[in-house]
């Protein structure tokens, strides 16, 4: 597993740096259109077709009532003579068959819109899912992935349907504009020009307010992971009791209140220097568009243009100017979209590492045995390594223990020993080969994790089992015996639909299972996948002693000859282990049989001591 943070890890500082340094010429433009044409070529091609097509069919339908109004304006001024009632009547009828063809695109164009939207959006959270199921584990201890999590999360998925339809309108608006414009310049070439340059005050402030937009988005993206993590905490089950427990909800939403107050006041002050901007652009254009309104009366006045022609000119005008600014608010979408799809990029260039992970020749089948040979790790962001030179070895068919006080590196050993972190110095090597020599994903499917903190999916009892491996179909005969060696049995069959039946009281039908049963279940899930190498980590916690004893007990029958390495902070558990490794601050500092141990009379033989004393003391209690 190659670690994710990297060169890609983009901090919201730099990010904001890039932002301010972002050229916002013709040729990024061009740039970000041909990546957004090719994302949205790729989600839905017919539509989009459809949908320039329908735009061309507009923009002829918008040039042609022009043309119409003259028509009809000329059919008024014109009613005395013979036969113009029939021209009246015929260029009526044509401006309003035109007018409804116009709206009637519209309609289907917003239908078809909607639909491109969400399969740009599909596609886009396929990728997005990919990269936070795939980046390496340690991704997850960063508040730098979370940040940029959210802002795609929450931003930059959204931003590649109004690139679509900054296109479209793009698209559209050009048509129309050259169709208008074409009508315009028949009447009288001097109006385009001064139209055009209409345009510009609005273009030039879009890409100031672009700019801010994503300014705030990066600089607001910590304040509502907090606000989003506090409606987590006051919505959720399994906080529900404690928030009660400790009256914790007037405080909470205290914190709440003032994370989206924050929010709220940044929001208020965003939205003001954005608005300000924008009426700054619309003046320019209004002004613009007085001038071009005299230069026309003057056309008049001076003869150059007739009365139809300069009715039907002020309507192109009107309908040219809403083009222009449907074509800069499409650029302007596209420009403001720019920073975040390249975020998006970069988002998604980080589960380039996790694909290489497939990378690479397949594991061996088995080993004869597994060492973890002075392995040095740190969390990122931590200052203290969590494990600093430990070794371990696990030959084929033992089971080996690691026990030691809280802290003391064991989860994080396992964690290296399964694959999923990438050890700083030394190595895990199966019969001295370096795992990484092969592909991480081949060595993970050869190793079953249970996890201290495994997962409780609202999914059948059944699905929670056979998720243990999804590489081929549910083998029943394997998941009712998984399910038996692991205790299981009992608290499943008596269920309503037995291993049908929801583990969770979201769906209809649903049940919980206690923290011991649930415990089985992730037991069970562990001993379904058919792998060489099995890690169980505290599988015992929530498990009564009768029941820890049966599971240790039967854990070499269930195994069939696997090689298990088990955590735990209970010593009578692991006492027949083949080994114990004991652990205190990151190190192996101990290791042997239990009576080996025992004998040396070190730490393991004095914490051993210790809660023998207390588990009799209870007793005697
Ligand atoms: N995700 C993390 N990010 C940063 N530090 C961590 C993380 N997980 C654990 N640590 C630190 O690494 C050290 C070892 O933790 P680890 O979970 O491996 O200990 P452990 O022996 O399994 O503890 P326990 O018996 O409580 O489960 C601890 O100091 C802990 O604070």
């Amino acid at each position: 597993m190659a670690a994710a943070e990297g060169e890609d890890y983009v901090d919201p500082v730099t990010l904001r740096a890039q932002a301010r340094s972002q050229r916002k010429s013709l040729g990024r433009l061009s740039i970000l259109i041909r990546q957004s044409v090719r994302l949205v070529w790729a989600s839905g091609r017919g539509l989009f077709v459809g949908l320039l097509a329908l735009q061309i069919a507009a923009a002829l339908a918008l040039a042609g009532q022009v043309l119409a109004v003259q028509a009809v304006l000329a059919a008024i001024l014109d009613l005395d003579g013979s036969g113009a009632t029939a021209a009246l009547w015929t260029s009526v009828l044509v401006l309003a068959g035109l007018t409804a063809v116009t709206s009637i695109i519209g309609a289907v164009q917003g239908h078809m819109q909607r639909l491109l939207g969400e399969l740009v959006a599909r596609s886009m959270w396929d990728q997005v899912l990919d990269v936070s199921t795939g980046v390496g584990l340690s991704s997850f201890e960063s508040p730098d992935f979370f940040n940029r999590l959210q802002r795609v999360q929450s931003n930059a998925l959204s931003r590649p349907y109004q690139v679509t339809q900054g296109l479209i309108a793009m698209g559209g608006a050009l048509a129309a504009s050259i169709g208008v414009g074409a009508a315009l310049v028949s009447i009288s070439p001097l109006l385009l020009p001064l139209l055009v340059v209409g345009g510009l005050p609005v273009l030039l402030t879009s890409r100031r307010e672009s700019r801010l937009e994503f300014d705030f988005s990066v600089a607001q993206t910590p304040v509502l992971r907090m606000r989003q993590y506090l409606t987590l905490v006051q919505t959720g089950r399994d906080e529900a009791k404690e928030i009660r427990a400790f009256n914790l909800a007037d405080w909470l939403h205290g914190r709440f209140d003032t994370a989206y107050g924050t929010y709220l006041g940044a929001l208020a002050h965003h939205l003001r220097r954005r608005a300000t901007l924008s009426a700054i652009g619309n003046l320019g254009s209004a002004v613009v568009l007085v001038l071009t309104l005299g230069a026309l009366v003057w056309l008049i006045l001076d003869g150059q243009v007739t009365v139809a022609g300069a009715g039907a000119a002020i309507v192109a005008i009107r309908m040219l100017a809403s083009q222009v600014q449907t074509l800069f608010a499409g650029v302007q979408r596209i420009f403001e979209s720019g920073l975040f799809l390249e975020d998006l990029q970069g988002f998604l260039r980080l589960a380039e590492p996790a694909k290489e992970d497939a990378h690479g020749p397949e594991a061996p089948t088995g080993f004869g045995a597994v060492t973890a040979d002075d392995v040095h790790f740190t969390y990122p962001g931590s200052e203290l390594p969590a494990v600093r030179g430990a070794t371990v070895e696990l030959r084929a068919g033992e089971v080996v223990a690691i026990v030691g006080e809280n802290g003391s590196g064991k989860t994080t050993l396992a964690k290296i020993l399964a694959g999923l972190y990438t050890p700083d110095e030394g190595a895990v090597r199966w019969d001295g080969t370096d795992i990484r020599a092969w592909s991480l994903a081949s060595v993970r499917s050869r190793i079953a994790v249970i996890f201290q903190d495994f997962v409780r999916y609202a999914l059948s009892a059944e699905d929670n089992i056979a998720i243990g491996d999804v590489s081929r179909p549910p083998d029943p005969a394997r998941l009712r015996a998984s399910t038996r060696a692991a205790g299981a049995t009992g608290a499943i069959e008596s269920l309503p639909d037995g291993y049908a039946t929801p583990l969770s009281r979201l769906f209809a039908g649903g049940r919980d299972l206690s923290g011991g049963q649930w415990q089985r279940v992730a037991i069970a899930r562990g001993y379904y996948r058919d792998a060489p190498f099995v890690i169980l980590d505290e599988p015992s916690a929530a498990l009564d002693p009768r029941a820890e004893y049966d599971l240790f007990a039967s854990l070499r029958h269930t195994l069939e000859g696997r090689t298990a390495l088990f955590i735990s902070h209970r010593f009578s558990t692991v006492r027949s282990a083949d080994r114990i490794y004991v652990m205190a601050e990151g190190r192996v500092v101990e290791h042997g049989t239990h009576d080996e141990l025992m004998a040396a009379d070190g730490q393991y033989a004095e914490l051993f001591s210790l809660q023998a004393a207390a588990y009799l003391n209870a007793e005697q209690a």
